[in-house]
């Protein structure tokens, strides 16, 4: 039975789109509840600008309440050395920086070019070397963008290489806005393993239309062994308008047992951890 590993982004991808106000508690909570699943990454935390993701503003304490079991590794998104100084300080274990294939979606989420992206990420990686740090590299809109359509494969793959290059050990290939179908999503890791091999991939793919297990299938089938997903398919992106919640985890975790994958994770507690969290939102007050 293959091994596949699971990076939990609710806490971070899930919530930071949600229009209520969801309490440091309840998020404190979630991720106890993801451990108590088996669940041993999750990206928990982002230490962007408050102001462009409000959501977040809480990550620092979010971090200093979690428990900590031998095992368990928390992920944040770090932009700049403002965010990594953040995670540093909050004692993170791996931090992501995000980029995108979509010059209009990059200056929409960031603020500047996909160059100019690349070029601010640089000192990020070399002070997360310094530290012992992991860095991740996401690249968004690797299949299609909001505001440009579809993208084309090697635009992608190019950002990949790029991050590669500059040190992330994994590269999220992200399909922000659900688009993708085992096709374009083939397509598109195609284009990306003629540059690096598919143990540095990982699939982030967000499930608008339907068709997210359905991709997570295909890509197993390119040599895949890491995806990302959202518990209860919490999700979106607040700079891509339309994009809904990200493959919901149980949904993953379900299917990749029928498909005789093991992932380490306890599907009747990772449902319980998302009847928890949809609750939590169902009767949180609204920002
Ligand atoms: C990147 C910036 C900061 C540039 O934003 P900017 O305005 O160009 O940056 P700046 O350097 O001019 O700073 C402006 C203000 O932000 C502050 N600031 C600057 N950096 C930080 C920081 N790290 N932490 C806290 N504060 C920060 C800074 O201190 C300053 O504060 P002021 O002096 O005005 O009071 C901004 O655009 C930003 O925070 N963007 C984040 C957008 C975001 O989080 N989007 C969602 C995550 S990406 C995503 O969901 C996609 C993904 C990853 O899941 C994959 C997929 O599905 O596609």
């Amino acid at each position: 039975m293959a091994r596949i590993k699971i990076v939990e982004v609710g806490p971070r991808d899930g919530l930071q789109n949600e229009k209520v106000l969801i309490s440091t508690d309840t998020k404190v909570e979630l991720v106890e509840r993801l451990i108590a699943a088996g669940v041993t990454h999750i990206e928990a935390a982002s230490f962007v600008s408050p102001r462009w993701v409000p959501q977040m503003a809480d990550s620092a304490e979010v971090m200093r309440r979690v428990p900590r079991p031998a095992g368990v590794r928390y992920l944040a998104l770090t932009p700049n050395l403002q965010g990594l100084d953040a995670a540093l300080a909050a004692g993170v274990h791996e931090v992501a920086v995000f980029g995108s294939a979509s010059e209009a979606f990059s200056r929409r989420n960031i603020n500047c070019s996909i160059a100019e992206s690349l070029e601010r990420f640089r000192p990020v990686l070399a002070r997360a070397r310094d530290e012992g740090l992991k860095v991740r590299g996401y690249v968004s809109c690797a299949v299609a963008c909001p505001y440009e359509g579809a993208i084309a494969p090697e635009a992608a793959a190019e950002v990949a290489l790029r991050l590669h290059q500059m040190g992330c050990h994994e590269i999220a290939m992200s399909d922000t806005i659900g688009r993708g179908t085992p096709g374009t999503v083939c397509a598109m890791l195609a284009a990306c393993l003629k540059h690096l091999p598919a143990a540095h991939l990982a699939g982030h793919y967000h499930d608008t239309f339907g068709s997210a297990l359905a991709n997570i299938e295909a890509s197993i089938g390119m040599g895949l062994g890491t995806f990302d997903s959202s518990v209860a398919g919490l999700g979106g992106c607040p700079y891509a308008e339309g994009a809904t919640g990200n493959v919901a985890s149980e949904a993953v975790v379900a299917r990749l047992q029928e498909l005789g994958h093991d992932t380490g994770i306890d599907l009747t507690r990772l449902r319980e951890a998302g009847a928890f969290i949809r609750h939590a939102l169902l009767t949180a007050p609204r920002r």
